[in-house]
């Protein structure tokens, strides 16, 4: 067990949300608090996101390949070290939010969309993928988001149409509604703050109670 909070030390957490609601802050300030290590998403290195701002047709399906890629990598790596891990944004968002976003608003034709989606379905949809044991959905008001994205400075994502946003808020609404492929625990943005200990360790009690529950559960 991880001192004083009854988390398991194997146990995978995701942070899961939309764009600028605070995934990486809390994703960070958890891990450290737990002695966990992050599996953070790297937005720097990654060759594609840029033209894919600019030009989302000629660039969908190469980003979902690549972050498909990515975050299939650091799911082994987790999965090998044998969890103790939180995570930045679930491999369920990009296919249920963004490949399925740019499909349906035609800027991902449907051939590729059919193509990732079947690479999809044999890499993650098996019994060989742990899911997470619990997901924190963090949600929030639109505008104290499309706040964040502005303060945070990608220039990439403030050039980016607020149309954009309002629409991947809604679609994360539905989607977390429907969401049923591990435990959940909703969030909401103005009710914790990431850098009181405090704040952090009841989001972690949360945690481990619905941990504790899936597991019992699994073992009848
Ligand atoms: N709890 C918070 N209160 C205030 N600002 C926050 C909080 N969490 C994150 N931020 C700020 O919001 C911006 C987006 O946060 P980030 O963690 O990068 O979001 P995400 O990973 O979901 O895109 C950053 O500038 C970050 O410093
Ligand atoms: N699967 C994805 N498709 C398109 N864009 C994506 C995907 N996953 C992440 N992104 C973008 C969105 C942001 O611009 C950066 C980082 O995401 P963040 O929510 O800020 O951590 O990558």
């Amino acid at each position: 067990m991880s001192h004083d909070f009854h988390i398991p030390k194997d146990v995978l957490i995701t942070v899961a949300g939309t764009v600028g609601v605070g995934k990486s802050t809390l994703t960070a300030a958890l891990a450290a608090r737990l002695g966990f290590r992050t599996s953070m998403e790297k937005v720097d290195q990654n060759p594609y996101l840029e033209k894919f701002y600019h030009d989302f047709e000629r660039w969908s399906f190469h980003l979902q390949i690549y972050f498909l890629a990515e975050r299939f990598k650091e799911q082994k790596a987790i999965v090998e070290a044998g969890g103790g891990f939180v995570q930045d944004r679930s491999i369920y968002e990009d296919t249920g939010i963004f490949a399925k976003m740019h499909a349906d608003q035609g800027t991902m034709s449907k051939t590729d969309y059919e193509t990732y989606s079947s690479l999809f379905e044999a890499m993650v949809m098996t019994p060989y993928f742990p899911h997470p044991d619990v997901l924190i959905y963090l949600e929030g008001e639109l505008s104290s988001i499309l706040n964040r994205i502005r303060l945070r400075g990608r220039e990439m994502e403030i050039q980016t149409d607020v149309s954009y946003w309002e629409h991947m808020y809604e679609r994360y609404a539905k989607w977390i509604e429907e969401f049923n492929a591990c435990p959940v625990l909703r969030l909401n943005i103005d009710e914790y703050d990431a850098t009181d200990e405090a704040s952090l360790d009841e989001i972690i009690c949360q945690a481990a109670e619905i941990i504790q529950a899936s597991r019992a559960r699994r073992s009848k």
